[in-house]
């Protein structure tokens, strides 16, 4: 089965060698085909030029592109689609004067997650994480990353991985599991949080790596959560069972959490809305990815990622979601990048870079994902007619996605 897509406006993020991440100056590079054609042969591409060159290619099935653009699939690093319920009401107590903290401190938050997921079977939040993310693969996500973190008890951290891996099982897209094993302190162990940690490293690590049922490890490092020596007794005991970690560093305070990160090599570190310069230089020379969570910034009015510092500084920046019931209940990479841009000051270009190619790398897919590449996946965004690819995050809040391909096919 062979399609052909013509006459394309822009052909957006086109690499001749299987770049796998970008950094830097690096990032205001985003290479571009005007008029161009695009063909796949079952779920990979196999060329792309321009239109002159592609007058004697004969396909099964053809799409005329004509007025516009087309990309790789968004590539969402950073989710927690899984999930019971939502948490409307704390949205309200917000929106009346009450912060994420406090909401926290009354018991809500992450523990009201946890309380609504407890009591949700294993089918029901599995209907309803498939519902999320059939909407975002129709917005253009084509490969994503989801966490554990709401269950805060072994079972239900369990029952949460093994929906994971249904979802991996049944969607067409690659699909990341993170044991995010330490999200909030449960309500039973207000009083002994080493008593929680010791659950962690002794029953519920070994638990999901012996399963198969996690790729990476993750910790909400952050005061009122899980400090540095939590973190590290958590990054120590899922290194023995190979267990990567991507970890929430950043959030609301700096305090050694990216340095942290890296010297247990991590894949990415995300968040980092406050960020010092031992931040920044702890990254220099890393293979560490920083991942900015411009929606969550949005929704809660916390500071933004500084991603233009992190950029200046020679380093790579990769853009989430973070799709979340409490802090970022949105999955829409289109507005991830056009918040970006307007937010963070980063160009279209870097913006593109960092939610196609980098966040491919932050799941460790950036060899097979990401980019226009001879050999890489065919997992395709194709926009509505438009005057060109700024208009992406320019319009933001409109969706300008009409038809998204995923191992070349219509999705
Ligand atoms: N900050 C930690 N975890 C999620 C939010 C969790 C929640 O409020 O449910 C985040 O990445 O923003
Ligand atoms: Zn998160």
């Amino acid at each position: 089965m062979t399609l052909l897509i013509k006459n394309i406006k822009e052909l957006l993020q086109v690499r001749d060698t299987n770049v796998t991440i970008v950094k830097g100056e690096d990032m205001k590079v985003l290479p571009i085909l005007k008029n161009a054609y695009l063909l796949i042969e079952h779920d990979t591409i196999v060329e792309f030029g321009p239109m002159e060159e592609c007058l004697n290619i004969e396909a099964d099935k053809t799409i005329d592109a004509t007025g516009k653009v087309v990309l790789p699939t968004w590539c969402d690093s950073h989710t927690h689609i899984v999930y019971a319920g939502d948490r409307t009401q704390e949205f309200v107590d917000r929106i009346n004067g009450l912060s994420y903290e406090d909401i926290a401190n009354r018991g809500g938050g992450i523990l009201n997650s946890a309380e609504q997921l407890q009591n949700t079977s294993e089918d029901e939040l599995y209907n309803q994480a498939s519902k999320r993310l059939t909407e975002v693969i129709k917005l253009g996500t084509g490969a994503i990353e989801i966490k554990s973190g709401y269950g805060l008890t072994v079972e239900a951290e369990l029952k949460m991985l093994r929906v994971i891996k249904r979802l991996k099982h049944d969607f067409p897209i690659p699909v990341k599991p993170t044991l995010l094993a330490a999200h909030a302190i449960p309500k039973a162990y207000k009083d002994n949080k080493k008593a929680f940690i010791d659950i962690v490293v002794n029953e519920l690590i070994p638990k999901a790596a012996e399963a198969h049922l996690a790729e990476y490890i993750d910790v909400f490092c952050e005061k009122g959560y899980f400090d540095l020596e939590d973190t590290q007794r958590i990054l120590e005991a899922a290194k023995a069972h190979r267990l990567i970690p991507k970890i929430h560093v950043n959030q609301f305070n700096a305090f050694g959490g990216v340095a942290l990160g890296v010297e247990y090599d991590a894949l990415s570190v995300d968040h980092l809305e406050e960020l010092n310069p031992e931040d920044i230089s702890a990254l220099q020379g890393s293979n560490t990815m920083p991942v900015a969570l411009p929606s969550c910034s949005y929704f809660l009015s916390i500071p933004y990622t500084p991603g233009r510092a992190i950029i200046d500084a020679g380093l790579p920046l990769a853009l989430a979601t973070d799709y979340n019931p409490g802090s970022t209940p949105s999955g829409n990479m289109n507005f991830v990048v056009s918040s970006a841009c307007i937010k963070m000051k980063l160009t279209p270009e870097e913006a593109i870079n960092a939610a196609t190619i980098n966040g491919a790398y932050a799941m460790g897919l950036s060899n097979r994902y990401g980019s226009i590449c001879r050999g890489k996946k065919a997992n395709i965004i194709i926009t509505k007619a438009i005057p060109g690819y700024y208009h992406l995050p320019y319009a933001f809040g409109n969706n300008l996605i009409e038809t998204v391909i995923i191992n070349g096919d219509v999705f």
